[in-house]
């Protein structure tokens, strides 16, 4: 993954024929340049009530809903593959939505739940959270909405509270994906106050206001609730400058990872990241990537493992040291000849 500066003393033909170290599998393994291993991967997965229960989402092919339980045999087995860490996604029932959110910081809300028994249950998985009041909004939007504007200080509090509820439930990873302005210094602080040291924090820096998200916001039924859009905090596609000054700031309020969402559309923000910051660097390959091969490898119109390899192996020529994928699990079986 390191770049040497652009070679100027290439022989002329037929001294050099870059096509002799593409000659043979041999000489292509020996010249690779990245690799993609099962340590790249996230899975995120969506949870909803109910005992052994689990539901289809049809703009996710092969992505279900799953009940607590079965989450934890799905994290068991993520596990086994050697999947590192699983981000958790709640369903949350509409009638615990509100406009103030509370549900979000209730220490036994599904999320939390979900934290609690996978982290007992398989305590080596890192779990990672998200934090946005989306789930249990009324209005469907990732802050606080006061007058028809999404309020962003009222917001960061209540962030700081769901944070705390997710750290005391045992998640390893915070992602705050809210795209408030100071929420991860604030969350930081609130987790040192608490002794909560080594709870790390993967901040959604770069996420962009994308009609990418559609098959998500079905996934954990936000779809009907959302008016509007959500333009005024997630970021305007056309712009690269602005990522790199967030990616700036929450590098100084304390994030230790960085994530870019979404993914394939945005590889040129992620390879600028990675350049310039040198940090541990994240994409999200989001719902709608997901839906987009999946739909076409349906219709016999792609080969769904060999885009799959390919769209990741993308994400680390950018310069990603790793993917949150829906294709982990089938990715991580891949790799291992299963
Ligand atoms: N806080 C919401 C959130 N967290 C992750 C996703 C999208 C993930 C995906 O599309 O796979 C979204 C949707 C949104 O911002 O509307």
């Amino acid at each position: 993954m390191s770049r040497a500066p652009h070679p100027t003393t290439v022989a002329p033909f037929p001294m050099t024929r870059l096509r002799r170290t593409r000659s043979s599998a041999a000489l292509r393994n020996l010249v690779r340049e990245n690799t993609l291993t099962v340590d790249d991967l996230i899975w995120p997965v969506f949870v909803v009530d109910g005992e052994d229960h689990e539901d289809a989402i049809p703009s996710m092919p092969g992505v279900t809903r799953k009940s607590v339980d079965r989450l934890v045999v799905a994290a068991r087995e993520a596990a086994d593959l050697g999947i590192p860490a699983i981000c958790i996604f709640p369903n949350t029932d509409p009638s615990l939505k509100t406009e103030a959110c509370e549900e979000a910081w209730n220490p036994d809300n599904l999320s939390n739940r979900a934290i609690r028994a996978i982290k007992a249950a398989v305590p080596d998985l890192a779990v990672m959270t998200d934090v946005a009041l989306d789930p249990y909004n009324i209005n469907g939007h990732d802050g606080i909405v006061v007058d028809g504007e999404i309020v962003n200080d009222e917001t960061v509090e209540a962030l700081v509270k769901m944070a705390l509820a997710q750290a005391e439930a045992g998640a390893d990873i915070l992602g705050p994906s809210d795209m408030m302005d100071g929420r991860i210094g604030a969350i930081r602080h609130a987790l040192e106050a608490a002794d909560h040291r080594n709870v790390t924090i993967m901040s959604y820096t770069a996420k962009y206001a994308s009609a990418f998200y559609g098959p998500f916001r079905d996934a954990v039924g936000a779809s009907g609730a959302l008016k509007g859009d959500k333009k005024t905090y997630q970021m305007d596609p056309a712009n690269s400058e602005e990522a790199m000054r967030l990616v700036e700031r929450d590098l100084a309020e304390g994030a230790d990872m960085i994530m870019v969402k979404p993914g394939m559309p945005y590889l040129d923000i992620c390879q600028r990241v990675k350049d310039t910051f040198g940090v541990p660097t994240f994409a999200y390959q989001v719902s709608g990537e997901y839906a987009m091969l999946m739909a076409a490898a349906e219709n016999g119109w792609l080969d769904a493992d060999k885009v799959m390899v390919e769209s990741l192996m993308a994400f680390k020529r950018a310069g990603c040291n790793g993917i949150l994928t829906y294709f982990a699990p089938r990715m991580a079986r891949l790799l291992k000849g299963l």
